[in-house]
Formats: structure tokens, sequence, C-alpha cells
């Protein structure tokens, strides 16, 4: 049994993969965190979310007390926490010898120099973020086995990469185009004007310069133009992304490409049928589905995941499965 504390439990994220630590029969939960002064100190994680009544932990302040608790007790962190906050709460724990299973983006770059233009902050870890291994449960296993310290993708780069990097030996040098819808979940609990309910409407926002555009070029291995959206639903991604394939590919080859889903259990794929948001929500699948014209050599791909699970908790599940041998 591997015991886990989970860091900004209150938040979307943390109270999912709180839930899915509690069902997991190889797992247990050490205990649910806020930050010092955080206004949900002291209340139990049910109170937040009456939907997880059969959850009984209260939401402890990260103390220093607490941090060395963790420590004693604990095999892994989970760090459901800004980007900014896990920089330094990842490295910490990594020194102290934990296993470190990060929702944020701060280690998903290999290459510090990313940081100050998409975060705005200079990465202050460089030993540690060269243990860092991308999370993409499906394509880095080997490495998430091996190390302590795991980067979980983000949501929208988790839909597109998982649609994009079974063609990528069969794309062309023109960029893949990306147009993704996301649920208001995606922008966590905390109160702001453009999620509050009167002013959500289908938008794109971020063009052209968007932090996941880097993270899905990077761990593509090719530059693509990325289009988020906010769609007014609480819950799910769909990315549909249109690709040029190289001349004289044919549907066959585009098929034998995407069977490397065939043995995976949470990835499936449809030739000619596209997915919906609600056939994957409150599940840890991807659905992908998949139309290629032979004559002008385009794909149009689109795939389907639940932001807070496949797009967040239950990839970070994955992970920790996958690094524990579960
Ligand atoms: N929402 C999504 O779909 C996805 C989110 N992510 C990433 O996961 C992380 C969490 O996102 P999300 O759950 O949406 O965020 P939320 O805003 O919903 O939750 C953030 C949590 O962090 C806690 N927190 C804040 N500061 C600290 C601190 N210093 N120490 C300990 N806890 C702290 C908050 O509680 P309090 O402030 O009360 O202390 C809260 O529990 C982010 O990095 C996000 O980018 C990744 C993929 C998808
Ligand atoms: C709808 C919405 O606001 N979505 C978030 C993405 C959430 C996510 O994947 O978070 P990371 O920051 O961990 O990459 C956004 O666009 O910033």
């Amino acid at each position: 049994m591997k015991n886990i504390a989970i860091i900004g439990a209150s938040g979307y994220t943390g109270a999912q993969i709180t839930a899915l630590i509690e069902n997991d029969p190889g797992l247990s939960v050490q205990g649910l965190y806020v930050s010092e002064n955080s206004l949900d100190k002291g209340k139990a994680l049910a109170d937040l979310y009456p939907v997880y009544q059969h959850i009984p932990y209260v939401l402890q302040p990260l103390t220093a007390a607490a941090k060395a608790q963790i420590v004693a007790e604990s095999a892994a962190v989970v760090l459901a926490t800004e980007h900014a906050v896990s920089l330094e709460l990842a490295a910490w724990f990594y020194q102290q010898g934990l296993s470190v299973f990060d929702l944020s983006g701060a280690y998903r770059f290999a290459d510090a120099a990313q940081y100050p233009k998409w975060y705005g902050f200079e990465h202050t870890q460089p030993e540690v973020l060269a243990q860092a291994v991308y999370g993409l449960a499906e394509w880095n296993a080997d490495k998430i086995a091996a190390t302590r310290m795991i980067a979980v993708p983000g949501c929208y780069p988790t839909a597109s990469l998982l649609a994009l990097k079974p063609v990528k030996s069969l794309l062309t040098a023109n960029w893949p185009v990306i147009n993704a819808v996301s649920g208001v979940t995606g922008a966590g609990r905390k109160a702001q004007l453009h999620t509050s309910f009167c002013e959500v409407s289908l938008t794109p926002y971020g063009v052209l310069g968007h932090r996941h555009q880097p993270e899905i070029a990077t761990h593509l291995g090719q530059q693509v133009i990325f289009t988020p959206h906010l769609g007014n639903f609480k819950r799910g991604i769909l990315a549909t992304i249109t690709a040029q394939l190289q001349p004289g590919t044919t549907t066959e080859q585009v098929a034998q490409a995407y069977s490397i889903y065939d043995d995976s259990p949470l990835v499936k794929v449809n030739h000619n049928r596209f997915p919906k948001v609600d056939d994957v929500v409150l599940t840890p699948n991807c659905h992908i589905g998949w139309k290629f014209d032979e004559a002008s050599g385009y794909l149009v791909v689109a795939s389907a995941i639940d932001n807070l699970m496949k797009g967040a908790a239950s990839q970070a599940l994955q992970c920790i499965k996958i690094h524990f041998n579960l």
C-alpha cells in the first residue's frame, strides 16, 4: 500500500485525484493539504464537495510540521497547485526522497529557458528539472517508472498529443492546426470574472500565445497552431485537428498508425466516427475519431477527454500506478 499526500486538495484536480486514490486498493491517502493561510483549512473535503461525503479527510494547512509528517509517512506527493507553488514544493519533496507527481506546468519543459516566457518565472530548480519526465502515460511508461519526478501533462496537450503522436512520421512540414474547446473547470476553482456564469460564452482565447502551444510542439517534435476555446459546459475537452500528411499516404497507413492504441485500455480510436465530450466526462478515457482524404492528403482527427480526469487527475493516477508497478 502506497501512502500519498495530496497538496491543493480543495481545488478541482486535487479533489478529483483524492477521490481516485481513495478508491484504489493499492493506494491510501496520507492527508489533504491547502496553503497555510487557506480559508478552507480545517474544513472537511466533503463540506466543499458533498459528492465526496464518503471521504473522511479534513483539509490541513501545509505548515513546516505538516511537510515533515508527509515526508515521514508518504511514498509520494501529488501537487495539484499552481505552477509557481509547484516549482518550489516539487523540488523540496523530491530532495526529501519522495516521488512527486506534479499537475502543474512547472516541470513540463526540459529547457529552463522556456519558463520566463510561458510561466513568468526563472526556473530555480535545474537539478530536479533534469530528472523530470513528461507523464503522458501511454507514451512514456518506461521513463515514468524510472524517475521520481513526474510532470503530468496539461489538459489540451494530452488531448492533442494522443491524437497527433501516432501520425507524427506521416506529417508534412506544414503545421497541424488544433482547435480545442474546454469546459470551465479547466480554469480551476478560484473565482474569476471571465469564468463566472454570466460571462462564459463560446470564444477563442490565448490566440497565438497560449503556453500549451509550446508544450504540444515540444512533446510532438513539430510546430503546431493551437487555438483554445472556452465552452459553456463544466467538464471535458474536444480538440479537432487538421493535419496534412505526406503525398501518397494511404488510409490503410493511417489506420495502421492508430492501431498503436489497440492494446490501450483507455484510448479508443474510431475511423469515420467522431467523439463526443459527454462520452468521456467522468471517465479516464480518451476517444479519438479520424477521417482521411487520400486525394488532398488532409487528415481530420478529433480527440475528447475529461480535462479533470485524463487531462489531470486520472492521468496522474496512471503515472502513480506505472511508477509503483501497481
Ligand atoms: N483544471 C484543470 O482542468 C487542469 C489543471 N491543471 C493544473 O493543476 C493545478 C491545479 O489546478 P486546479 O485544480 O484547476 O486549481 P484550483 O485553483 O482549483 O486549486 C488550487 C489548489 O491549490 C491550493 N493552494 C494554493 N496555494 C497553495 C500553497 N501555497 N500551498 C498549498 N496549496 C495551495 C488551493 O487552496 P488554497 O488557495 O485554499 O490554499 C487549491 O486547493 C494547476 O497547476 C493547473 O494548471 C492541469 C491540468 C488540467
Ligand atoms: C479553460 C482553461 O482555462 N483551461 C486552462 C488549462 C488548464 C490546464 O491544463 O492546466 P495547466 O496550466 O496545468 O497546463 C488554461 O487555458 O489555462
